[in-house]
């Protein structure tokens, strides 16, 4: 084992049996080790900055969980599409598309070889070629929700529109940074466009949100980790999931590595809100995909205000700067200040 890895490696010796599963329950490496994507994607954990160590309480998971009051929706509610051939799913008849807009311009063919069926390419990914799997620019560039075919689907796991669903596909080093604490990055070469994997934590009421803000230590800080599921949020809403304060997933505690990701005001990455299932909107997913090409061992970062109006910016006006957190982020566009 390499000397950076073993202070994240808790004693897994002559402790007794019931000790021997604490000890491994809390061991980082055990819990990255467990993912069955280990092998292929492994994430990593190196420190050659200073005698650091990952928080033992945090651990690592390779999904999200619901808290207490979280509901997924029931089985019979669940509504995937009728796609018999993947290929299928491509085609504006997919139920997975009914909230999509119809584009008849992008960056692909309109129409299918045989020129008879429109080939509307409303999904957000590239399905052939070099591009295949990544993120069309126009979506890149959008703040729209991307809706996927997923396991209530009729389509197979290989449907070129369940690139979410799939996972991360990619292997993360989590490194210690020379100033903000810990980073991210990867071991290889990432595509724009290409998707790098989920917020993950536990997915928690909008109360319990609330009491855990008020209750933490690092008081307005805990929002860094709380991100609110509320792409679909409509007081109009018919679904009264959708109509009051939206779920919320804390990720502090128990998370993937992209709970170690940095703000940067220049980034790398962009969040998107992921559907599977259209009775699941509540639940949807916060995919994070690269909108460059990011060369291996470049840090991983996206902004953590990303859509606010700017001219609410604390960080514009001096008086309040004094309480502010200095960005440390380096770009040229640097604003200065992360809240
Ligand atoms: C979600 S965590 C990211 C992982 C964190 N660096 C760690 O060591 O656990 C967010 C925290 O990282 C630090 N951070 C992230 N981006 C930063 C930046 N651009 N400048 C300064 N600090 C930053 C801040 O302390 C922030 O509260």
């Amino acid at each position: 084992m390499e000397e950076y890895t073993r202070p994240h490696f808790f004693f897994h010796g002559d402790v007794g049996d019931e000790k021997l599963e604490e000890e491994k329950r809390r061991c980082h490496f055990c819990q990255i080790r467990s993912f069955p994507t280990h092998t292929r994607y492994p994430i990593t954990i190196v420190n050659t900055e200073d005698d650091a160590v990952l928080d033992p309480s945090f651990r690592f998971m390779d999904r999200s969980i619901l808290g207490k009051g979280v509901e997924p929706t029931k089985r019979e509610f669940l509504t995937g599409c009728e796609c018999v051939d993947s290929e299928d799913c491509q085609y504006n008849t997919c139920n997975c598309l009914q909230d999509v807009e119809d584009d008849s311009s992008d960056d692909e063919n309109l129409y299918g070889i045989d020129g008879a069926r429109p080939h509307k390419k409303v999904y957000a990914y590239h399905s052939h070629g070099v591009r295949a799997g990544r993120l069309r620019s126009k979506v890149l560039a959008s703040r729209d929700p991307i809706y996927e075919c997923h396991e209530s689907c009729a389509c197979g796991p290989y449907c070129p529109n369940r690139v979410v669903e799939r996972g991360r596909q990619i292997p993360l080093q989590i490194f210690r940074t020379k100033n903000r604490g810990w980073g991210v990055r990867s071991t290889v070469d990432i595509k724009k466009g290409q998707f790098i994997d989920k917020y993950m934590g536990e997915i928690i009421t909008a109360q319990e949100a609330n009491r855990r803000r008020a209750e933490s230590h690092i008081a307005q800080r805990k929002d860094v980790y709380l991100f609110a599921l509320d792409k679909f949020s409509d007081p109009n809403s018919y679904d009264d999931r959708l109509r009051g304060p939206p779920l919320e997933v804390d990720g502090e505690f128990m998370s993937g590595p992209t709970r170690f990701v940095n703000h940067s005001c220049e980034p790398n990455m962009r969040i998107f809100a992921r559907v599977g299932d259209h009775a699941d909107k509540h639940l949807h997913d916060l995919a994070l995909f690269a909108i460059r090409d990011i060369p291996r061992g470049e840090e991983l970062t996206f902004d953590y205000v990303d859509g606010v109006d700017d001219s609410e910016n604390d960080a514009l006006d001096p008086d309040k700067q004094k309480d502010m957190t200095r960005c440390l982020c380096g770009s040229k566009g640097c604003r200065g200040y992360l809240w």
